[in-house]
């Protein structure tokens, strides 16, 4: 028999109350359009009556078509000192025109008490009336019970009696909130039973459901859990943001439940567009992607360890608890000191040279990068270094330019006035020497300006490379300002981006080393190009 599901997701509203966590109109029309796409059931947009811009989405959203979502608008139950046709948190519900409306109510005799400062019976009243007023103005009507694990815990009777008042008042879902996130599995089940048996009285209308938070990491525990005990709907974010810790993260609820569980659900069949999904909603909230995430991570399916890497290239169910592709993400196998044969044999495979596996060359390549690592050089964030490593070692590289010498000088003349800075550089190109000189925002880049200038003559495309990142990072090890440090130069040209890597204890031939690494990846690129479309 399969499972049905209800995916709610609550980015656009939970989402947003995490630290930096930030989006415009905008941003939530384009991130409702792509949850659509994925097949996500709801969509929670906003709470109208907190902000002008949740009042303004919901009124663009008028205009838009959702191929399969129903967007739901999010509120609390009414204050107590006015009348539902007075409040204007629930008019503001109403007046969001969504098919779906989520209030939440107290559970928890002390926020009834020290929060609400009201009486335990008055709370039970709000509840009920907020949802019967509501009731007439929405397709679907669901009831979060905030803090009800917490509030069942100390007041079990009156925790349940909230859940009696939101069914009298017509909620069709009652969603089981750990607002704290403090919740452990074990606990979750017998109050999820304990539930089970109070509403099943009322009627097989009623269902439950899970919004958790990840105050204990536990989060996509109990709500997996809690799903596996019945529960119909559940209730989290892309990526788990959400207020403090985060929300349960769908994007690894979602797989789960798919992959694992045999549940069925729209964006169940959809699968392939969560790692898309997950990226996107990153790129808009301009946050940095967290690699290490399940499922959706960059490094989800990166395999590092030789051992890993041998044995999943001869079967990948050796090291990979379901497949990449089937979430949209796909595998890679890492450069390191931790690598074996098998690791510069895929790579090999992957740049297209030729590495015989018996071949004495391959054993070499593994121990002259497990030097290099130990120097400092790390190949992980340089692939392109590690592709011009590799060429010279099979001796399929080529020389694009001879240094014969560069001066980098930097000078400072009075306190509060920025240094002057020059670099001139001698490179023999092709049989003829070049010899040029740039002024530049410091020592690095008046090199790379010199050097570009020399070799622009002879290689007009270099003018397409732009530098998108230059990291420095002090190795551990040494002493202060005579430590080593680890240069990484991140490139891109029209076709592509790519990483390479310089280490030294001085920063300026760390970084020569890098730029010239750059500088050949790209050439060699470029005749690699040329020569397939001749
Ligand atoms: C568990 C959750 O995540 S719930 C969602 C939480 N999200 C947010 O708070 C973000 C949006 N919030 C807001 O914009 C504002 O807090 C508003 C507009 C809702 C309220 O703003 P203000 O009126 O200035 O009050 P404040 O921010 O101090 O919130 C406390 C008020 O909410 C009331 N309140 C809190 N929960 C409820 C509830 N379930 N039902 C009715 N009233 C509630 C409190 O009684 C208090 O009102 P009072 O001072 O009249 O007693
Ligand atoms: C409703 C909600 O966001 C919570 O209880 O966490």
């Amino acid at each position: 028999m399969t499972k049905s599901v209800q995916i709610y997701d609550t980015t656009l509203r939970d989402g947003t109350q995490a630290e930096n966590f930030n989006l415009s109109v905008t941003d939530k029309v384009r991130i409702s359009h792509k949850l659509d796409d994925l097949g996500i059931d709801f969509i929670e947009g906003g709470w109208p009556g907190s902000n002008p811009l949740a009042v303004d989405f919901f009124k663009t959203m008028q205009g838009q078509t959702l191929k399969h979502a129903k967007l739901a608008a999010f509120g609390s139950t009414r204050l107590f000192s006015n009348p539902c046709e007075k409040d204007k948190n629930l008019q503001a519900l109403i007046d969001a025109k969504t098919p779906v409306i989520t209030i939440f109510g107290k559970s928890w005799d002390i926020h009834v008490h020290d929060a609400l400062r009201i009486e335990l019976e008055d709370n039970l009243r709000i509840i009920e009336e907020s949802l019967a007023y509501l009731k007439p103005h929405a397709e679907n009507l669901f009831y979060d019970a905030e803090h009800f694990f917490d509030g069942f815990k100390k007041n079990q009777d009156y925790a349940l009696a909230t859940l009696e008042k939101a069914i009298l008042g017509g909620a069709e879902c009652l969603v089981l909130c750990d607002t704290n996130g403090g919740m452990l599995p074990h606990e979750v089940k017998a109050i999820i039973e304990c539930v089970q048996t109070f509403i099943a009285g009322h009627g097989d209308h009623i269902t439950l459901g899970i919004h958790a938070h990840n105050d204990s990491e536990t989060a996509v525990a109990n709500s997996l859990l809690a799903l596996s005990l019945g529960v119909k709907q559940v209730q989290g974010t892309m990526n788990g943001y959400g207020e403090r810790c985060g929300n349960a993260n769908l994007t690894s609820i979602i797989p789960a439940l798919g992959l694992k569980m045999g549940y069925t659900a729209e964006s169940l069949k959809n699968l392939d567009k969560l790692y898309d999904t997950a990226m996107f909603v990153d790129e808009l909230a301009n946050l940095p992607h967290n690699k290490y995430q399940p499922y959706v991570g960059r490094s989800a399916f990166a395999h590092k360890g030789g051992i890993h890497v041998s044995a999943v290239k001869r079967n990948p169910l050796t090291y990979e608890h379901v497949e990449p592709e089937k979430v949209g993400n796909f595998r890679r196998i890492l450069i390191s000191d931790q690598a074996g044969k098998s690791n510069i044999l895929h790579k090999a495979k992957k740049f297209g040279i030729e590495l015989d596996p018996k071949s004495p060359i391959a054993a070499s390549i593994v121990s002259e990068l497990k030097e290099l690592e130990n120097q400092g050089f790390q190949y992980e964030g340089a692939e392109a270094s590690f592709e011009l490593l590799m060429r010279r070692a099979v001796g399929t590289h080529a020389t694009y330019f001879t240094l014969k010498g560069f001066r980098a000088i930097n000078s400072k003349r009075k306190m509060g006035r920025p240094p002057e800075t020059e670099a001139t550089i001698r490179l023999e190109v092709g049989g003829h020497e070049v010899h040029t000189a740039s002024m530049g925002d410091g020592p690095v880049n008046a090199l790379d300006k010199a050097m570009r200038k020399a070799l622009t003559r002879f290689y007009p495309a270099l003018e397409e490379i732009e530098l998108v990142d230059y990291k420095v990072r002090v190795l551990t090890g040494q002493h202060g300002t005579g430590a080593k440090v680890r240069v990484l130069v991140e490139s891109k040209d029209q076709y592509e981006q790519w990483g390479t890597v310089g280490v030294s204890v001085n920063i300026i031939e760390a970084s020569w080393q890098a730029l010239v690494d750059s500088i050949n990846y790209k050439l060699m690129r470029d005749d690699q190009r040329h020569a397939k479309s001749s």
